[in-house]
């Protein structure tokens, strides 16, 4: 039976970290803003990004949300992200994505200063991040390496198997794994909907990490015993029984993979609030940068 990572707990202790970081900053006259863009009304997002601006609260920092109808153009959209660029009270620029389908998201994101890119998603992050230069990392998966380094998991020399190829998930964490680094030396495969026989692939992990937007995708069934399972998952299942209407679960079937795992992480209190902790953690290394 396996044990849980506490996202949670380690979430919190990152930020005790962090708040002593943001007292200093204050104390020199500078408090680490974030800006917050949310375009349309997806319950989901709003949801996440409430989220965030609630962590920025509770440590002290500032942040600023826009929030601007589906239909805005996508003139507009840059026109707010260019404003926000020259903003001393922002350091850093979180646009939630997705994106209503007529923007352009990727033109979006390289609108974002890249000092200002606290999600690590702008080209110029990314290549940086592929080349091992210092850069704002990604922040589920920077929070994904916190969790398994908290947690005494050994990825050097251990093999990784990634299910799930985005561009915010699967591509960084991969490669954040096998660079060489500590943590990082791992052995990576890279996996998705299409891989042929996906069970003889993830049967070979002791590390399985698992981003493939849909719940279950991972059975007991294949997984080895004693392997350490991170679900990046959120899936809203309807669920009467709730308050809400729905219940969270992740990409993992829960009940049967914690039979043979030794570690997993819990959805929701696994990566979600590590990811929210990475972005505070970026906004405020993109403060003290401004220093
Ligand atoms: N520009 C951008 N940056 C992102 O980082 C980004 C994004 N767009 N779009 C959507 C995804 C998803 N994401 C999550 C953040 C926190 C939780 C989180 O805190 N989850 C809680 C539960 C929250 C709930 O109750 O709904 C938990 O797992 O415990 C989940 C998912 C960030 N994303």
């Amino acid at each position: 039976m396996a044990n849980l990572i506490d996202g949670k707990k380690i979430a919190a202790k990152v930020r005790e970290e962090l708040k002593s970081r943001i007292d200093k900053l204050k104390k020199k006259g500078i408090t680490p803003g974030l800006g917050v863009v949310l375009v349309g009304d997806d319950p989901a997002s709003i949801s996440y990004v409430t989220g965030k601006e609630r962590a920025c609260a509770e440590l002290g920092m500032f942040s600023r949300e826009t929030r601007l109808p589906a239909e805005i153009t996508q003139e507009e959209l840059l026109a707010l992200i260019a404003s926000m660029n020259e903003d001393p009270q922002l350091h850093g620029i979180l646009v939630q994505l997705p994106l209503p389908r007529h923007i352009d998201e990727q033109k979006i994101i390289m609108a974002i200063d890249p000092k200002k890119d606290v999600d690590g998603f702008h080209p110029v992050n990314a290549g940086k991040m592929l080349l091992g230069q210092d850069c704002y990392l990604p922040c589920t998966p920077n929070g994904i390496l916190k969790l398994l380094e908290e947690s005494g998991v050994e990825t050097g020399g251990a093999e990784v198997v990634v299910l799930g190829r985005s561009n915010i998930v699967g591509k960084p964490v991969a490669n954040l794994l096998f660079r060489k680094a500590n943590p990082g030396n791992s052995t990576v495969t890279i996996c998705h909907t299409a891989t042929r026989d996906l069970k003889a692939h993830t049967l070979r992990a002791d590390i399985l990490i698992v981003a493939a937007g849909r719940a279950r995708t991972v059975t007991g069934d294949m997984v080895k015993e004693g392997a350490v399972v991170i679900d990046v998952g959120v899936n809203r299942i309807p669920d009467d029984s709730k308050k809400r209407g729905y219940r969270l679960e992740g990409d993992v079937d829960f009940s049967s993979v914690s039979e043979k795992a030794s570690l997993i992480t819990p959805v929701p209190g696994g990566v979600g609030p590590m990811t929210i902790t990475m972005l505070l953690f970026n906004t405020v290394a993109a403060a003290e940068k401004s220093v």
